[in-house]
């Protein structure tokens, strides 16, 4: 199935020609994602993978690494901006422990899983990130969780992250994969201040002059040389869940970020994936245009944990009912006169 030929379903309906627009773009999107002219958007699931970053000690970011265990314990409480969004929205989620580095949390609801590679990574700023096998480990909790969701019925599917520090991570995977350079990549994450913004852009420097030499001819090892476990983990669930047949709604920076890995280990992948927004961070707008995506929202967000996406969720339902629920022009006795 084209473009051309969702154009061509859209344009017979009930409605003037292209009178809705942006909203019609996303239908065209939705129903390509699928291969059909009805697609679905529930069920739906929200998978948040939550890591840690050795590169917080070098100084990368405004908050402490112990803030990603407490907003894990937040989203385990049901309290988190995601937790909020996602129950708006009818949208199932669950939290994946692919690297944090605080204490395990006691007695977790079922929506939670350890599956901890390691305590968080070593600092990109001074060594890899992470191995080649670890990468893989994460990668692979990634694809496990794609194909649970898809297993459950889920249609569409959202990676969100919370890792503090992965902001760093995501502008090295950026520099690296679309040719950015690390000052163009970086930005003030949750709140970084110059001076911080001014240390990221050096850890980035250093990070993907250690990464590039090994692209090439040993992809995999280049990319898990400044990757971060729930980048990993969100790369492999946007491959497997392409591979499997579902829309992915991307997120902001760091899970574009995981996107670029995914279209350059799965190639391909890309075409199942929806920009749901464009983040803050700088270098967002170029990650997305190196995947061929235009995001729907460009509203001032950068928060991460899915967030973009879940809000832009009920744009795509509305997508959704314009192909499934309106009448054909023909159907209603009435001649096409635009
Ligand atoms: O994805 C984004 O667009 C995004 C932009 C800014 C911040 N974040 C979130 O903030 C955290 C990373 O920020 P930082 O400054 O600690 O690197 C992490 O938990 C992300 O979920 C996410
Ligand atoms: C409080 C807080 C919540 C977050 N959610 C995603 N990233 C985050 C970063 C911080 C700092």
């Amino acid at each position: 199935m084209t473009e051309d030929d969702v154009r061509a379903h859209l344009d017979a309906l009930a409605k003037p020609r292209r009178s809705l627009g942006r909203l019609e773009d996303i239908a065209v999107s939705l129903a390509l994602t699928q291969q059909r002219l009805d697609p679905r958007t529930r069920p739906r699931r929200i998978v948040l993978f939550a890591g840690d970053h050795g590169c917080v000690a070098d100084g990368v970011s405004a908050w402490p690494s112990a803030v990603t265990g407490m907003m894990v314990a937040t989203i385990l409480a049901g309290r988190a901006t995601s937790s909020a969004l996602a129950a708006a929205h009818g949208c199932d989620l669950r939290l994946v422990d692919v690297g944090v580095a605080s204490a395990r949390p006691v007695a977790p609801p079922p929506f939670f899983r350890d599956a901890r590679v390691a305590d968080g990574t070593v600092s990109l700023a001074h060594d890899a990130a992470m191995t080649a096998a670890q990468f893989d480990a994460a990668w692979r909790v990634g694809v496990e969780e794609a194909q649970a969701a898809v297993a459950d019925g889920a249609a569409l599917l959202i990676a969100g992250e919370m890792g503090i520090g992965n902001t760093t991570p995501a502008a090295a995977l950026t520099t690296l994969l679309t040719g950015l350079s690390p000052v163009e990549a970086v930005g003030a994450g949750a709140g970084a201040d110059a001076a911080i913004v001014v240390t990221k852009a050096c850890v980035v420097t250093a990070a993907v002059a250690r990464a590039t030499p090994l692209l090439g001819h040993d992809d995999r090892a280049a990319i898990a040389s400044v990757a971060g476990y729930e980048i990993a983990a969100m790369a492999g669930f946007f491959a497997e869940g392409a591979a499997r047949g579902a829309t992915l709604l991307l997120d902001g920076y760091v899970a574009t970020a995981a996107a670029l890995v995914a279209a350059h280990l799965a190639p391909g992948s890309e075409r199942a994936m929806i920009a749901g927004h464009l983040s803050v961070e700088p270098g967002h707008g170029a990650a997305l245009a190196q995947l061929g995506l235009t995001p729907m929202l460009d509203w001032g967000m950068r928060l991460g944990e899915g967030s973009g996406a879940l809000v832009a969720l009920p744009l795509v339902d509305a997508a959704a009912a314009l192909l499934a629920d309106v009448a054909r022009l023909d159907a209603i006795g009435a001649e096409r006169a635009d």
